[in-house]
């Protein structure tokens, strides 16, 4: 930090300096996105046939070394473009969209683009050097050393401004600073395309106009550069090299600023001299629906380009790279899997993200302070309630009550965390994901892995409270089940938990949980004093619940092989805490039997979250399902 604060103040700032590291960086051709007859609709039951379109046959070029503002009112389809463009929407959209004139391979394409959302979707607890470092490291590979990783993650935070605030946490850093981070996590590899929806929107005036600049900058790298913005100052209009302005899913212009007020008078849509022709076109296509009509007949629907010269030829200077492997792979025919690989091995983004959350889940103090009491003083008060009755026949039913009271605790300590967290997680896992930094495989195993330390940490703390207060027998090998037992159920409760908050955001999920919960509760506990009379159909739904192999195997572990309990009373019914065992209809069952069983449904609670993830993620698989089912009910409703 004070290395690059001292040299700032000796040498030209570096934001001056050509942009030597990303430049060197940059292996990929200039791309230029074109769309033709873009028609896109979704079901809305609220309207006439059940579909409303959002994009009406629209049609364009974004080049290469361009900054092109994609503009219009509230609700014209800016964002919907820029979905469809960026590949985050796929299913349901009609028409053609090329890059470098060739037919868009999504998968590489992602490769070449980065997708900038409107939230701010940043890992907290990191700084900003370190959440610049991991991002390069994920995004650029092995095949770049440490120094030069690096070297282009400075000259980044250089360029867009963020030296200052290099050591300050993301969470503190203001709404410009956090918009820049943003960009600048998605500049590290020097993406050819970058796509950034409403960069503009919560800053004032003074980081509108820093953003402008960066946008300028990095488009001066020969990237292509596509943002929406809703309305731009008049100042900053002359700024964008391209704008494309929309209304109603049709396109009402697209040129270049300079041509705006000529085309409108073409148009006979004469701009007033007091009006900006920004404000004057959005206010005309708001006003009146006929003007929508007449500007994207003048433009055919942004067939016709009002450029300030014909079609500017790419300026060879910003242009400094010579081998353009990607852009060759998406122009081959016989692509390999290789070449849609992400840009570390599997293991090696594993490493990075265990390693990254492994340092947010030390820094996040008041967690792991909050989980720490709620253990310590759960196991106390649990301790406190059997204490003692761990070798008292009299209180055999006791420790039975004990079983399943430490069985609840592991059951909703560790789901109830994953369904309130998670929801929030898979929010920030939205951005990476979708920006190719990781795949969800390594993802997913490096969150699994993450939690287990402390899981196993807290729950052997809280188990031998409850297990010294309790009395239980001294010995080893039936202490180390009883941690066993409450870890495996700890870990399933976790992967219900993940899939519960893989599933559904938080409000919905903490609906969920609890009534899923009881239900689990109440299969394990069912038919307990009732011998061997449950029914079949029962017995195959209690199998379904974790808990009651749980219950089981906690019984089994602290009633099994031991020698008769000792009774101070006259007569003691379970002295043989075998009877009871009997009695609960679990007599002859062994903890490993029931720990296997736990494991099971600890594995299918992983797969299930996992697919939850993959479906949440991989819109395309979202998008067709819901487009085909949407298509199927449509069938079935429309009158033959
Ligand atoms: N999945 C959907 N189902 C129904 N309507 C939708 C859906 N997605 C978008 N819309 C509607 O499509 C229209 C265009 O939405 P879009 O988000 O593209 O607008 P926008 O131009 O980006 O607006 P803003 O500037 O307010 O963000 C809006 O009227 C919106 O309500």
């Amino acid at each position: 930090m004070e290395k690059s604060e001292e040299a700032c103040e000796v040498v030209m700032p570096l934001r001056q300096q050509p942009l030597k590291q990303l430049n060197r960086i940059a292996k990929t051709a200039p791309v230029d996105v074109e769309f033709q007859d873009l028609t896109y609709s979704v079901t809305d039951s609220g309207v006439k046939g059940g579909w409303r379109q959002l994009l009406r046959s629209v049609n364009g070029k974004f080049r290469s070394g361009e900054l092109t503002a994609i503009m219009g009112p509230s609700g014209a389809g800016k964002s919907t473009l820029l979905n469809i463009l960026a590949g985050y929407v796929t299913a349901g959209v009609k028409g053609s969209i090329k890059i470098n004139g060739k037919p868009r391979e999504i998968k590489l394409f992602n490769k070449l683009s980065s997708y900038i959302m409107q939230e701010d979707l940043i890992q907290p607890r990191l700084s900003v050097r370190e959440a610049m470092v991991v991002a390069a490291n994920l995004k650029l590979g092995s095949k770049c050393g440490h120094k030069e990783k690096m070297a282009v993650v400075d000259e980044v935070i250089h360029l867009l401004g963020l030296e200052k605030c290099f050591d300050t946490r993301t969470e503190y850093l203001s709404g410009g600073q956090r918009r820049r981070l943003s960009v600048a996590l998605e500049l590290v590899n020097n993406p050819p395309v970058i796509f950034l929806d409403e960069p503009t929107t919560g800053l004032d005036n003074v980081a509108i106009k820093q953003c402008m600049e960066l946008l300028q900058k990095i488009t001066r790298l020969g990237r292509t550069v596509i943002c929406t913005i809703h309305q731009p100052p008049a100042s900053l209009f002359q700024n964008f090299d391209q704008v494309y302005i929309m209304a109603n899913g049709y396109c009402v212009y697209n040129g270049s600023p300079s041509q705006l007020v000529p085309f409108m008078s073409r148009a006979n849509c004469m701009c007033p001299s007091t009006s900006t022709p920004a404000d004057y076109i959005i206010e005309l296509v708001q006003s009146n629906p006929e003007n929508i009509h007449v500007l994207q007949m003048h433009t055919q629907n942004g067939k016709l380009n009002m450029r300030d010269t014909a079609d500017k030829p790419q300026q060879p200077h910003q242009i400094e790279y010579g081998v353009c492997e990607i852009y060759q792979d998406t122009t081959q025919t016989g692509i390999t899997s290789h070449d849609i690989e992400f840009p570390t091995s599997f293991w090696s983004q594993f490493r990075i993200i265990l390693g990254r959350m492994s340092l947010q889940l030390r820094r996040n103090k008041s967690m792991l302070y909050i989980q720490f009491f709620h253990h310590l003083i759960s196991g106390l008060l649990l301790g406190g309630i059997f204490f003692g009755t761990g070798n008292d026949a009299s209180q055999t039913i006791s420790v039975f009550k004990y079983c399943i009271s430490i069985n609840v605790f592991f059951m909703y300590t560790y789901v109830m965390v994953p369904v309130l967290l998670f929801p929030l997680e898979v929010q920030l896992l939205k951005r990476e994901y979708f920006n190719r930094w990781y795949s969800l495989k390594a993802y997913f195993l490096a969150t699994t892995v993450a939690s287990i330390p402390l899981l196993i940490l807290f729950g052997v703390m809280f188990n031998t409270i409850v297990y010294v207060l309790a009395e239980q027998p001294w010995e080893l090998e039936r202490y180390l089940w009883f941690n066993l037992m409450g870890i495996t159920v700890g870990l399933c409760s976790q992967g219900l938990g993940y899939s519960i908050g893989a599933s559904f955001n938080i409000l919905s999920g903490s609906v969920v949980a609890p009534h899923l919960l009881a239900l689990l509760l109440a299969l394990a506990v069912y038919g307990m004093g009732y011998r061997n009379s449950i029914e079949p159909f029962m017995k195959v739904m209690m199998s379904l619940s974790y808990l009651r192999f749980g219950l089981v195997g906690f019984s089994g572990v602290v009633f099994n092989n031991r020698k008769p309990m000792e009774c101070e009373d006259v007569y003691c019914h379970y002295k043989d805490p075998q009877v009871l065992m009997a009695d609960m209809g679990m007599k002859g069952t062994l903890p490993e039997h029931q720990f296997y069983f736990i494991l099971i449904s600890l594995v299918l609670f992983r797969v299930i979250a996992y697919i939850t993830l993959k479906y949440r993620m991989t819109s395309e698989l979202r998008n067709k399902l819901v487009h085909y089912a949407a298509k199927i009910v449509k069938k079935h409703n429309d009158p033959i």
